[in-house]
């Protein structure tokens, strides 16, 4: 049979569920459902967007290209007056890492979180009209993640009333910043205040980096682009740039002042406001990297469970059809958690959306009680969601078997777009050590101080030390309440575990060291139970439509019950199941997936991906995967000509045994 047509229409009668009304659950509302839909259309409909040929395209051809996209958008922004939330949107639609990225979710982040009033009435006006071009320049070829330890100087001359930014050794060069080598005319660049001779800490100051009438760099200023990323076509739309400083002066009024002040006189002021506060941006992207993980993730597996569907492979009986190799058990076992994992994260998403529009609200009103814990869930978040999800994709190219590896297939762009989310806004085992820091705390102070939050399942801490888990049947792990108490009773005896173990070492930062890598485990135990709670809590609310809610439930036992398998060393070591209990979730868990089977397609077309978005073959929504892969084969310039360029001067003397006289 050529192409999959028939069983994609037949796969998706099999639904026991109401895919409009999922497509709404996904969205997370009738109204998110039909302003996402509408915008992708338009995306996918306008050929300007076109994305397939990416990955063929050279350095130079493909940010060409990106900047025209980034102004053909920016029009369609004016002339439709789409608001903030429809323009981010359609950046996602479009599906392209462009220096805007940076304008819009560091730079302007960045001035509305750290700098005062006035600044943001000079600055963010400019910056929403694109009249000025930010990105954010913290990163140096020496430091990354200890941002402590950047090197470029921002020393106060009280002569000029100026600050003069400076990079004082090879290593304090600015490294990765995107949108910095060719684009943008400003930057906020994080540099350690000296005044009088004497360090007060890392801050960040507005700098201007390029001419804006002809856009050169200023004087003073090296600027360059770090050069090709991993992945055709993929990240390498960014301008990741360089830049060295050399004495450059910028107005005193251009250090970001909310958290300290530096007076006319050079006398730093420190306000009310944390230190921690400067780290906002930060804590702002990590937030929005993890609602996320959800899109990159929902994509692999949508791409991977049509194929799958429409794949073939053995057991022809009768000269019958062979099996669908979504039919093969260990197939499933592979994609359907992968599946449920993109419904959890998109729900853990939406509430930490939640909990930073909540934090950020307390900020604005000089509450900052809750920034430790924002900080700790959205590191650790960031960390579990971007490292499943990068896994995810290539599990994806995998189920693919070998069509998987072709670019035709939308894996490998994607896996190698996404990947550098593991490393970026904060490396995920660094990220990891932040959550251990807060639980190791919460911990050492649970004889007098009541956790609260999402780690207020520890003031339970002496019944889930002592309690085991009561299961006896498969069906029995089918309840929330069995299933979140095991993740909690886990995750409390690993900390309280850690807290003992680091409680013998006299110094305790030695102790930190010597234990990190059971500290970066416990403190994905942890973050496990916030997913895991998270979407127990999205159950809990009306979700409607025939069967949604069933499904959700399904998915939702499918994750958890296969994080319990797969970290069941962990259950069994901290006496909380015993090996017969662990066994029966296995079983479930096998149940499960036969329940998850004939909703597969359904499930996933409900996350309303538009084959240009998806950019695959194998994905396509009515499956006619092997016509089209036949198709895009001869379309590929590469099979311009039966002669490749090369042929006659390299192969062909060899083919003749002539190489000694050939010219090479
Ligand atoms: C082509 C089409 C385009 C169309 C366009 C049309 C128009 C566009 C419209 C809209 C566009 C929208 C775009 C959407 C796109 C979205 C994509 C988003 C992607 C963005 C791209 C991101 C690129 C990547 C950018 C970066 O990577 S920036 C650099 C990030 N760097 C790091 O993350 C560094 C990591 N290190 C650290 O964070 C810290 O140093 C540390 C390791 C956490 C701490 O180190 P240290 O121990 O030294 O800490 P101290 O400084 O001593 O402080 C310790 C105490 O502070 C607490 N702490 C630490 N961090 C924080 C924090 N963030 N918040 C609060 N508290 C914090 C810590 O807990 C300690 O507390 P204590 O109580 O224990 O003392
Ligand atoms: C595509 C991309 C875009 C980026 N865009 C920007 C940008 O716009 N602006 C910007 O400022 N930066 C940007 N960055 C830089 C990025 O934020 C840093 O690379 C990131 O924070 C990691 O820091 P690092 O490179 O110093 O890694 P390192 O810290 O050097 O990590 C190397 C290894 O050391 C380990 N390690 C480090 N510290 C510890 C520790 N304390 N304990 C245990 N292990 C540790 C890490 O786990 C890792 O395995 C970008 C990076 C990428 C890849």
């Amino acid at each position: 049979m050529e192409g999959g047509v028939d069983y994609l229409i037949d796969e998706r009668k099999k639904a026991q569920f109401d895919v409009e009304a999922m497509k709404v659950a996904w969205a997370g509302s009738r109204q998110a459902f039909e302003l996402s839909d509408r915008i992708a259309k338009l995306v996918a409909n306008d050929p300007i967007f076109e994305k397939f040929s990416r990955p063929m395209l050279g350095r130079k051809e493909l940010f060409k290209n990106s900047l025209r996209k980034v102004a053909h958008a920016w029009k369609l922004i004016i002339d439709l007056r789409l608001s903030e939330e429809e323009a981010k949107l359609l950046r996602h639609y479009i599906d392209e890492p462009a220096y805007t990225d940076l304008q819009w979710e560091m730079f302007i982040p960045a001035i509305e979180g750290q700098g005062t009033e006035e600044q943001k009435r000079k600055w963010l006006p400019l910056a929403r009209k694109m009249q000025v071009i930010g990105s954010y320049a913290q990163t140096e070829l020496g430091h990354g993640s200890n941002v402590q330890g950047l090197e470029t100087t921002a020393t106060f001359d009280p002569q000029t009333d100026e600050f003069v930014i400076h990079s004082p050794t090879l290593t304090s060069s600015k490294w990765w910043p995107g949108g910095t080598a060719k684009v943008s005319t400003h930057a906020i660049v994080y540099a350690r205040l000296i005044l009088d001779g004497q360090f007060h800490g890392v801050h960040g100051f507005i700098v201007q980096l390029r001419n804006l009438e002809n856009h050169t760099p200023l004087p003073g200023i090296t600027v360059g682009d770090i050069g090709m990323k991993f992945g055709n076509g993929a990240y390498n739309t960014m301008d990741n740039g360089v830049i060295r400083f050399n004495h450059v002066h910028i107005p005193r009024n251009q250090m970001l002042m909310r958290v300290s002040q530096v007076t006319r006189e050079g006398k730093f002021v420190q306000s009310d406001v944390p230190r921690q506060l400067l780290y906002g941006t930060m804590v702002y992207v990590r937030q929005k990297i993890v609602a996320d993980a959800s899109k990159a993730l929902s994509r692999a597996v949508c791409i991977a469970t049509r194929y799958s569907a429409v794949r073939r492979q053995f057991g022809s009986r009768n000269g019958g059809p062979e099996i669908q190799v979504i039919d093969y058990k260990t197939q499933q076992s592979r994609l359907f958690p992968l599946l449920a994992s993109a419904y959890a994260f998109r729900f853990v998403g939406e509430w930490l959306k939640w909990l930073y529009t909540d934090v950020k609200q307390r900020l604005e009103a000089n509450d900052f009680s809750t920034l430790p814990e924002a900080h700790a869930c959205t590191a650790g978040l960031k960390s579990l969601t971007t490292s499943a999800t990068a896994d995810g994709i290539e599990e994806c190219r995998k189920l693919c078997g070998g069509h998987g590896y072709l670019v035709s297939s939308g894996i490998p762009e994607l896996f190698a777009t996404y990947v550098p989310a593991c490393t970026f806004e904060g490396d995920n085992v660094v990220m990891m050590l932040q959550v251990a820091r807060f639980l190791v705390k919460t911990v050492s102070e649970l004889g007098y101080k009541q956790p609260v939050g999402t780690t207020a399942y520890m003031r339970r801490v002496t019944a889930l030390m002592q309690s085991n888990c009561a299961v006896r049947t498969a069906e029995e792990w089918l309840n929330p309440g069995v299933v979140v108490e095991a993740f909690e009773a886990r995750s409390t005896r690993m900390a309280v575990a850690c807290g003992q173990r680091l409680a013998k070492f006299e110094n305790p930062e030695e102790g930190f060291a010597e234990l990190s890598a059971d500290l970066v485990e416990a403190s994905l135990a942890h973050c496990q139970v916030i997913v895991v709670s998270k979407f127990v809590e999205k159950l809990q609310q009306e979700i409607p439509g025939k069967g949604v809610k069933r499904l959700l439930e399904v998915l939702f036992y499918v994750y958890a019950l296969f994080l319990l398998h797969k970290h069941q060393g962990d259950f069994l070591a901290t006496g909380y199941l015993t090996p017969k209990q662990a066994s029966l979730a296995n079983d479930q868990l096998r149940i499960l997936y036969s329940k998850v089977r004939p909703n597969a397609i359904a499930l996933v077309d409900s996350f309303n991906h538009t084959d240009h978005l998806l950019s695959s073959i194998l994905g396509r929504y009515d499956g006619n995967v092997y016509p089209k892969l036949y198709e895009a084969a001869f379309n590929d310039p590469f099979n311009d000509s039966d002669i490749a360029d090369g042929i006659h001067q390299y192969v062909q003397p060899m083919l003749r045994q002539e190489l000694h006289s050939a010219k090479l």
